[in-house]
C-alpha cells in the first residue's frame, strides 16, 4: 500500500529531559501514513526514547507529540496504545500464556467474542510464517529465539492497530533468520500499509526497510531522508554508518 500524504505521528519541537540531562533535542518529524521510518542510531542515541514518547511511555518536556493530530498529553492513554501495537526484542511474552494466549491479550481485553479471537491468532501465525498447529499452544520457553520474536510482531499486530512501533524487533538473530524476518516484514507492510517506526542500529537493516531514515546522534535527528539521501549526507555520523557499510563490503 502506497504511503499518503496524511501525517500519522508529528514531533514538533520536541525536548526531553531526565533530571535536566537533555535526552533529546530539538526534534521536528512528520511521518506520513503508511510509511516506515527508520530511526538509526548509535546505542544511547535516543531511538527508544522517541518510541516511548510516541505511545505515551513519556510526555515531552518542551514541544508537543500528535498522534491523529492530537497531542498525546491529551489522548486517553489506553485508548493510544491500542491503536499503537509495540514489537520489542526480547518482547515481553507472559511465560504461563501460550503463543495462542499471548498473540489473543489484547483482543481479550477488547472483549472480542473467542471465536473471532481464534481465528485472528491462527491468521496472524500463518502471517508470520508459524504452522498454528504445531506453535499455538506452545509456551514461550518452547520456542526458539526467532520463533519468539516472530510471536512479537503477531501480538503486535493482532488487533490490527494503524502504527506499529518496533525496536530492533530482529536483533540477536542469526543473519539468515534476520533476513527471513526482514523480508517478511517487507511482505507484510505491502499488504498492510501499516504507518511504522522501527529502531535499529543496522545501516543495512535501515536500507532494506525504510522508506525514509531518521539518523539519531547525541539525541538529535541529523539527517533526515531515502537511503539515497542518507548516502549523500555529509554529517559526519551518516559519514562514520556509511563507512562501516564500505568496510563489511571490503572485507575489513
Ligand atoms: N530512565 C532513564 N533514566 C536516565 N537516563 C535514561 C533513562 N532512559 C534512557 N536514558 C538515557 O537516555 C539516552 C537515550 O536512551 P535510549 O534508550 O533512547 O537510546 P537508544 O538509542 O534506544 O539506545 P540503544 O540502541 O542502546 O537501545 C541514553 O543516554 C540513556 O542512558
Amino acid at each position: 500500500m502506497p504511503q499518503s500524504s496524511e501525517i500519522a505521528v508529528e514531533f514538533r519541537d520536541v525536548s526531553f529531559e531526565i533530571d535536566r540531562r537533555k535526552i533529546l533535542a530539538d526534534l521536528n518529524l512528520s511521518i506520513y501514513r503508511g510509511e516506515t521510518i527508520v530511526l538509526l542510531g548509535r546505542s544511547g542515541s535516543g531511538k527508544t526514547t522517541m518510541l516511548k514518547l510516541i505511545n505515551r511511555l513519556a510526555i515531552p518536556t518542551t514541544g508537543v507529540v500528535s498522534i491523529d493530530d492530537r497531542s498525546t498529553a491529551d489522548w486517553d492513554t489506553i485508548k493510544l496504545r491500542r491503536r499503537i501495537g509495540y514489537a520489542i526484542q526480547d518482547i515481553g511474552l507472559f511465560p504461563h500464556f501460550n503463543v495462542s494466549e499471548n498473540i489473543g491479550l489484547v483482543p481479550s481485553l477488547e472483549r472480542w467474542q473467542t471465536s473471532r479471537i481464534e481465528a485472528r491468532v491462527y491468521e496472524l501465525l500463518n502471517l508470520v510464517g508459524l504452522e498454528p498447529e504445531v506453535f499455538a499452544r506452545r509456551y514461550p520457553h518452547q520456542l526458539s529465539g526467532g520463533q519468539r520474536q516472530r510471536v512479537g510482531v503477531a501480538r503486535a499486530l493482532a488487533a490490527d492497530p494503524p502504527i506499529l512501533l518496533m525496536d530492533e524487533p530482529f536483533g540477536a538473530l542469526d543473519p539468515i533468520t534476520r533476513l527471513e524476518l526482514q523480508r517478511q516484514f517487507l511482505y507484510l507492510q505491502q499488504q498492510l500499509g501499516k504507518t511504522v517506526v522501527f529502531v535499529t542500529h543496522d545501516i543495512q537493516e535501515a536500507f532494506l526497510l525504510g522508506t525514509r531514515i531518521g539518523l539519531m546522534n547525541e539525541g538529535n535527528l541529523v539527517v533526515l531522508g531515502t537511503k539515497d539521501e542518507l548516502l549523500q549526507s555529509q554529517h559526519s555520523e551518516a559519514r562514520a554508518f556509511i563507512a562501516c557499510l564500505n568496510a563489511w563490503e571490503m572485507g575489513g
